[in-house]
């Protein structure tokens, strides 16, 4: 038997489509342009003090770092360049652990099980070296409570790392609270905001947050550049990673990356001017997709409803017997969870943390829209999907007869 004909697809659509923006996206053709001219014709080290290529690099990169501050209330000086947002985490946790440990202010550190893998594997790092790891379980909302956070905290707590949106469901962490709790315990907060920069709007002067981690690939800015907050406070101080020529303020050495840092800087900015815009037509078309979707027989939403990014739509479909759904959506580029776990077969490990089946966690597709994101094609994945659906049950009538 064959497996159900794809849908006829409309003229004006371009294949494949993608709905995989949570994995990474396309830079923006002006991003990419200001980026072009750092790489020929501006290519000076931007350390480079006694002569005018110097100059002009490091008026590129001390732009940029004002564009990635404007979009989070940051200051200018309180962004460090690194190599992308595991780079960035790696920094925040190693870098704070061992620094506050050598203080003598504890071993404890306070996670969620459903953080990326660059926090997670940071974390067992950690433990390694003999720090104590608390790793929360969210509820079958994906999310934590004030109530859990709480309990877990201990006299030696040093540090709590928390992800603002999840990669994989999109739901939102309470970090406003978390960071106020964190506060009134001296415990010193990260947040992998990754996925939330340039999707929702984020104020560091009203979050009590110590370290946040940003990634350009996730905001039409280029892979392989990302960025750490740090809050300016003599108090908190890392221990570098990467130890050399004493680059941002000796916490991260290595030649800046002129056109990767102003690519970074153009995207977060273009994120701040269109988010509120950007976020209310995304929402309108992840409704539609939801609408298309809900009615049908065993479909689950993974994750809660309400606390979730407009961009994102995570559900687990009924098995057909060709497979997963995701794997017959032929033209259509979604993944049943991250990007970096996508050639493992094994189930998602966050739709099991929050108590999802290994057969429900398997059979889920994660659709992540972003900018291109047309009516059409969201219009093109529901009558695909409901055709596949379909022709599952339209066979399984027969074999009852
Ligand atoms: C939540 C989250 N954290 C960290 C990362 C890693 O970022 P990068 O690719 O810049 O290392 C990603 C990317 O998938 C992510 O989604
Ligand atoms: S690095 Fe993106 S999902 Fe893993």
């Amino acid at each position: 038997m064959n497996a159900p004909a794809p849908c006829r697809p409309p003229a004006d659509l371009r294949f494949p489509i993608y709905l995989d923006y949570g994995a990474t996206t396309p830079v923006d053709p002006h991003v990419a342009r200001v980026m072009c001219d750092f790489l020929t014709e501006k290519f000076g080290n931007a350390a480079s003090s006694s002569h005018p290529f110097g100059w002009e690099a490091r008026r590129a990169v001390d732009k940029a770092r004002a564009q990635v501050a404007g979009l989070v209330g940051a200051r200018p000086d309180e962004i460090i360049w690194t190599s992308g947002a595991t780079e960035s985490n790696n920094l925040a946790l190693k870098g704070c652990a061992h620094a506050l440990r050598a203080q003598g202010r504890g071993k404890h550190l306070i996670t969620v099980a459903t953080e990326h893998k660059a926090v997670l594997d940071t974390m067992h790092t950690l433990e390694k070296a003999g720090f104590d790891v608390t790793y929360l379980q969210p509820g079958a909302d994906g999310l934590i409570t004030l109530a859990q956070f709480r309990a877990a905290l201990r006299p030696d707590t040093l540090l709590a790392s928390v992800m603002y949106v999840n990669n994989e469901i999109g739901v939102i962490q309470p970090i406003a609270e978390l960071g106020e709790l964190c506060a009134a315990h001296g415990v010193v907060f990260h947040v992998d905001a990754v996925q939330a920069a340039g999707k929702i709007a984020i104020d560091l002067q009203q979050l009590k947050v110590d370290l946040m981690s940003f990634s350009a690939h996730k905001v039409y800015g280029p892979k392989g550049i990302g960025a750490l907050y740090v809050r300016h406070n003599p108090a908190l101080k890392l221990e570098a990673q990467i130890d050399g020529g004493g680059h941002e303020n000796g916490m991260r050495s290595g030649t800046l990356a002129t056109h990767q840092i102003v690519g970074m800087g153009e995207a977060f900015a273009l994120a701040g001017d269109v988010l509120e815009e950007e976020g209310r037509r995304i929402r309108c078309l992840r409704d539609r997709l939801w609408a298309g979707l809900a009615d049908l027989p065993g479909v689950q939403l993974n994750g809660s409803a309400e606390a979730r990014v407009p961009h994102n739509l995570n559900v687990s479909f009924p098995p057909t017997r060709y497979g997963t759904l995701g794997s017959q959506l032929l033209g259509i580029a979604v993944s049943a969870g991250s990007a970096c776990n996508s050639a493992a077969s094994a189930p998602s490990f966050v739709l099991l943390a929050i108590g999802r089946s290994p057969d429900v966690a398997r059979n889920a597709v994660r659709f992540s829209l972003g900018r291109g994101t047309t009516e059409a094609e969201i219009d093109y994945v529901v009558a695909t999907v409901r055709q596949v659906l379909a022709h599952e049950v339209e066979t399984a009538v027969l074999a009852e007869h």
